[in-house]
């Protein structure tokens, strides 16, 4: 059986680059870029006024005027207004283009104005003050954006500026996630006692849309040629397949075998973790990617977060995010030689520190208790005793608040 470590090696071996596709800037949101953004003009584009007052020539304030009769008002966008003598002001607004003959603002707080006159009643005004000089925070032609990046709102809001009204960002790939198993039925139908409501599906397809990604759904029973035959389908019209139940050792676990017969190569199966350890991974010679999860929902929701995640952002080229750690809040042993993904909650001290409080839940089969926790925190293998205060890495599934 492969560490954990070992597959997340193999699974970024098998990345794939999707291509391009152009879409509108306001409809980018969360993808990743695939063209350098460039600084069409000066940032800013002008010598813009940063407060509403006046603007006045310094050395007339220094040579002690502090009456300016006012030339005219300057909204933002309007050309600015000539300035003829150092005794004269305009009344200027935040956004306008300060004119050339003066060079500082005094706020509309700092002064008094009667009868088209206005005098600075503030004893402390310094030159080129409420001022946001061109260029100063880029040059034109200055990189903006990398591809690779991935399109936030600040970045939304450069690539507006810039006039970048279709965005080139990365193509995300055709997923299908199946799930399978007899005993479950449809959210709106009532269970047998023994029958349960699929919900993996729908946690993936979850995961997924944050993702960017809107994965299509195959629910399919435990029968061997029905799988094959839409496993089949599957691997002719989708990118990668997502599946969740059917591969550990029941007697109607066939999904490694439809996997097989239909010639998709096996890279793993088992993973030394918990939850997550019968996890399935290949490949078609077509290029499509399988993950096969194992069925429990801890472990469907683990692996997806854990591997598919990090594999997608590798086959869009997204800048790697840095690994997170926290501080383990109590005790805890694990005796089996496998790599223990314990639900955590998180919560960041005054001091910032970022603290981990075990919610180990009961087992794979407790996807209630998911609800209630932040995070997976990821303890080695090799350790069975770990203690309060000891820092470990952590993958999270939520925002934090
Ligand atoms: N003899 C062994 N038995 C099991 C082993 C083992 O190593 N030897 N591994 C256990 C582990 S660990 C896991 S995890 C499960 C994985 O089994 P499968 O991938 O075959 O999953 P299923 O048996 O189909 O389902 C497991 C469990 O999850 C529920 N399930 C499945 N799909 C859904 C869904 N879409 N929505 C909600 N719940 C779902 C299913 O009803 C089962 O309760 O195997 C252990 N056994
Ligand atoms: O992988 Mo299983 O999730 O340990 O129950």
């Amino acid at each position: 059986m492969i560490t954990v470590k070992e597959a997340e090696g193999l699974i970024l071996e098998n990345t794939r680059d999707y291509g391009a596709e152009i879409v509108m800037f306001d409809e980018a949101l969360g993808r990743v870029l695939a063209e350098t953004i460039k600084a069409d003009r000066d940032l800013p584009a002008f010598n813009r006024v940063t407060m509403d007052g006046i603007a006045i020539n310094y050395s007339a304030f220094e040579n002690g005027t502090r009456s300016f009769a006012i030339k005219g008002t300057q909204a933002a966008g309007a050309n600015p207004i000539e300035i003829n003598s150092e005794d004269q002001c305009v009344e200027i607004m935040t956004g306008a283009a300060m004119p050339e003959a003066v060079d500082t603002i005094i706020r509309y707080e700092d002064i008094e104005i009667k009868e088209g006159i206005a005098t600075v009643l503030a004893a402390n005004v310094k030159k080129g003050q409420n001022l946001h000089l061109k260029g100063t925070d880029k040059k034109q032609g200055d990189l903006l954006l990398s591809p690779g990046t991935t399109i936030t709102p600040a970045v939304i809001s450069l690539i507006a500026s810039v006039g970048e009204a279709e965005l080139r960002v990365k193509r995300l790939p055709r997923v299908v996630i199946i799930s399978s198993g007899d005993e479950l039925v449809e959210v709106a139908a009532t269970p047998s006692p023994y029958q349960i409501r699929r919900s993996n599906n729908y946690m993936v397809q979850a995961i997924l849309a944050r993702e960017g990604i809107k994965a299509s759904l195959i629910n399919i029973p435990d029968d061997p040629e029905v799988i094959q035959h839409h496993l089949a389908i599957c691997l002719q019209n989708y990118d990668v397949i997502l599946m969740s139940g059917g591969i550990s050792m029941g007697k109607f676990d066939h999904i490694p075998q439809a996997l097989a017969a239909l010639r998709v190569q096996q890279i793993f199966h088992k993973v030394q973790q918990r939850p997550g350890k019968p996890f399935w991974f290949g490949k078609h010679d077509n290029g499509v990617v399988v993950f096969a999860f194992p069925g429990n929902p801890v472990a469907t929701f683990m692996c997806t977060q854990r591997y598919f995640v990090p594999w997608l952002n590798a086959s869009l080229g997204k800048e790697e995010s840095k690994p997170i750690f926290a501080v383990l809040e109590s005790d805890l042993t694990f005796e089996p030689q496998l790599a223990y993904y314990l639900q955590v909650k998180l919560q960041f001290t005054g001091q910032g520190q970022l603290l981990a409080t075990p919610l180990a839940g009961n087992g794979s089969g407790d996807f209630a208790n998911l609800a209630d926790t932040d995070a997976f925190m990821e303890l080695p293998s090799e350790i069975n005793e770990f203690k309060k205060g000891e820092v470990y890495r952590v993958y999270l599934f939520n925002q934090l608040q």
